[in-house]
């Protein structure tokens, strides 16, 4: 991934190369007979951070599961810097509610797991370099030799986000990263989200249910309907980066609020 300070004048990524791209993507579980996506378009930059907002049951987990490859799409194409993404890869990055680090394992043999999975223990010793500045990154520098139970939730997903990147994925799959985390924890990780994209000129897409963090973080909110989930609006997040916490009471922050929250109460909510 190659470091590159992104500017205001990059905030939505619109000029920058298109990194991800789904075009008409439906899908149908035969299990209830239930259409759960319809005709989803969506081209994600190179740099740009994006948000899906909706209503539980509405799909999003579906969306995140095709684009990871982890299920096929009943229609429409998936791409990857260009090529069909048609099971996982190496080159997309995922995070979940969840850590699920390894307990049996250090910090540091957790970050290069997937590294000794892909290509060997020898492989993943000669990364343990990398590991360790990714661990600065985070700001958990000093704590690779600490076991799992010896870190909070916060510090346990920023060793997450570490095995997320130590594979220098092109494209970041986020789902609902932080919710379990306290309120003040979730906005301070979602901050160190922000600076860690930032400089890493990361692609990231995040599934949320919360309208502030999806604001504060995008550069563009989709908002999605459910039975068959679609876009039903997309909102670009026109605020200078980088965001700060004190963003949250500027009057243009409400206006984007209010915005996603008006499209969700007219019938993006069941
Ligand atoms: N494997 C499956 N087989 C059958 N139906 C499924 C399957 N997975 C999901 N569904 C259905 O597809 C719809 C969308 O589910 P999905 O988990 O994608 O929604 P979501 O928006 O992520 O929900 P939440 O916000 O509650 O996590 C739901 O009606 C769900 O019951």
């Amino acid at each position: 991934m190659t470091v590159l300070p992104r500017t205001d004048a990059m905030t939505a990524g619109s000029q920058s190369r298109p990194v991800y791209e789904l075009s008409g993507v439906a899908k149908s579980y035969a299990r209830g007979n239930l259409r759960a996506l319809d005709r989803v378009d969506l081209t994600l930059r190179e740099g740009s951070f994006s948000s899906v907002i909706g209503p539980s049951g509405c799909g999003k987990s579906t969306l995140l599961k095709i684009m990871a490859g982890l299920i096929p799409p009943s229609e429409g194409g998936v791409y990857l810097e260009g090529t069909p993404v048609t099971g996982t890869r190496e080159d997309i990055g995922m995070m979940f509610q969840q850590a699920t680090l390894f307990p049996w394992r250090t910090v540091l043999e957790n970050i290069v797991l997937p590294i000794e999975i892909r290509d060997g223990k020898a492989a993943a010793r000669a990364k343990h370099r990398d590991a360790l500045a990714l661990l600065e990154l985070v700001g958990l520098k000093g704590f690779e030799g600490r076991w799992p139970h010896e870190l909070s939730g916060g510090m346990a997903q920023r060793a997450a986000i570490c095995r997320m990147l130590v594979t220098e994925p092109a494209v970041l799959l986020l789902d609902e990263p932080f919710s379990a985390l306290d309120e003040l924890s979730r906005d301070f990780m979602n901050m160190e989200l922000q600076r860690i994209c930032m400089e890493r000129n990361a692609t990231a897409f995040l599934i949320t249910h919360s309208i502030p963090e999806a604001v504060i973080l995008s550069d563009t909110v989709y908002v999605m309907s459910p039975r068959p989930g679609t876009f039903v609006e997309t909102v670009e997040i026109d605020l200078p980066r980088p965001r700060t916490l004190d963003m949250m009471t500027d009057a243009k922050f409400g206006d984007y609020v209010r915005r996603i929250r008006a499209r969700l109460d007219k019938g993006a909510f069941l």
